[in-house]
């Protein structure tokens, strides 16, 4: 009776959370991050329930056959969720048909050659195996590619391992004491259904605050980037320069503004298209210039700002003559028939600074010279008047 009543309660569990997971798929637009397949493992891991709950006793042959067919196929589509997750998105469908059919074919061939009990070993031990390799997979996810959620897979980790353990025990208790060992009634299958439905109550809040994760993190990241050139936007500049000057080993940085010659031209000649290719261009340019590390901004429209971190005037100059010479260097591919885009860039640099608050008295500062190096022909790194003070000040 007990066992019943739990079975019955898991069941209801497993449909809710489906039609929740449905739900919020529905408000993902595009990418549904595995939500959609995680719906479906529920519903099916609900209807094998459901089949436990009514579909009479064991040795009812077809009825345990699609029941233990729904069984193994739940956790495999939660496999294949959480790889649409991870961004690895694989067909669920296809895969999901051939395990199915295979696996009937399989229970059929065994219950006619071994008999009901071989069956429900066999189920028992395929499920431990699977559990087995999601603990394995897990806790490889940990270091590789889930290694921004570290805590969560151990979680995870340690939930799959328990069904992994129970499973195998069911394989070994069948063996043991044959089918009426996993009766409803028997302690086992009790402790058994109290677990799946203590997952069925903490796994799937787990895998929408995955989920709430990864989306609160995307729109973190989107607030602060600019979109055309995936470059840091004024915000993302700030919050990054704040994070730096709160480390204990954060020394004085330098600030350069680097602004493309006369874009208004290559808007005008070649069309906004091919402008926003040369934003994208020297944007490309400036990243892999600068050193890892240092912090490249698009400031709005043609005008960017680097600052370069670790390093000493000498080091700065260097820098911002690099960039200047790869911006003239490099130019920017056409489209079909038309002529490669060649542009410059002015840069003007500001003295050493050592605090997020100074950043816009020392962006006037980069903001002035680049206003001198403009006056003066372009094309130029023009260092802020202040520089020698400051690199007195900080004594580098
Ligand atoms: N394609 C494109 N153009 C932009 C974007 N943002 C700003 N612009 C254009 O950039 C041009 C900036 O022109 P100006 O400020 O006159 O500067 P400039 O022509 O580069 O001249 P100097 O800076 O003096 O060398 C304007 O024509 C803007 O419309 C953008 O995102 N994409």
């Amino acid at each position: 009776m007990v066992t019943t009543v739990i079975l019955g309660m898991l069941c209801v569990y497993l449909l809710c959370f489906s039609v929740m997971f449905l739900l919020i798929s529905t408000r993902l637009n595009g990418k549904k991050m595995g939500v959609e397949v995680f719906a479906l493992g529920n519903l099916l891991l609900g209807l094998a329930y459901i089949l436990q709950l009514f579909g009479g006793p064991p040795d009812e042959v077809l009825v345990s056959v699609v029941n233990h067919t729904l069984t193994l196929s739940a956790p495999v589509v939660y496999v294949l969720g959480a790889m649409h997750f991870f961004e690895r998105p694989t067909p669920v469908l296809r895969p999901l048909l051939t395990l199915a059919a295979g696996y009937t074919v399989l229970q059929l061939l065994v219950q006619w050659l071994l008999g009901t009990e071989a069956r429900h070993a066999m189920l028992a031990a395929a499920c431990a195996s699977l559990f087995l390799a999601m603990t394995v997979a897990v806790l490889y996810g940990r270091r590789t590619f889930a290694r921004d959620l570290r805590v969560e897979m151990l979680v995870f980790a340690v939930l799959i391992g328990g069904i992994c353990i129970l499973n195998a025990m069911k394989f070994a208790v069948i063996l043991d004491g044959g089918l009426a060992a996993i009766d409803m009634s028997s302690g086992f299958q009790k402790i058994f259904y109290i677990y799946m439905s203590f997952l069925a109550t903490v796994l799937p809040p787990c895998a929408v605050w995955l989920v709430l994760r990864r989306l609160t993190d995307e729109l973190r990241n989107l607030a602060a980037h600019d979109p055309l050139t995936q470059l840091l936007n004024r915000r993302g500049l700030m919050d990054a320069l704040d994070a730096y000057f709160r480390s204990r080993t954060a020394g004085p940085v330098y600030l350069l503004i680097v602004d493309i010659d006369h874009f208004k031209r290559i808007n005008d000649t070649h069309g906004h298209k091919a402008g926003d290719r040369v934003l994208s261009h020297v944007a490309a340019v400036l990243k892999a210039t600068a050193r890892q590390g240092d912090l490249v901004c698009r400031l709005g429209g043609e005008e960017f700002v680097v600052i370069a971190l670790d390093t000493d005037s000498a080091g700065a100059q260097q820098l911002a003559e690099r960039m200047r010479a790869a911006i003239e260097h490099n130019e920017v591919a056409g489209t079909g028939v038309k002529q490669p885009i060649r542009c410059t860039a002015t840069l003007g640099a500001s003295g050493a600074f050592t605090a997020a608050q100074d950043f816009d008295a020392f962006l006037q500062q980069a903001d002035a010279a680049l206003y001198r190096g403009k006056t003066q022909g372009r094309n130029r790194v023009e260092w802020a008047g202040g520089v020698e003070r400051s690199v007195q000040m900080y004594g580098l």
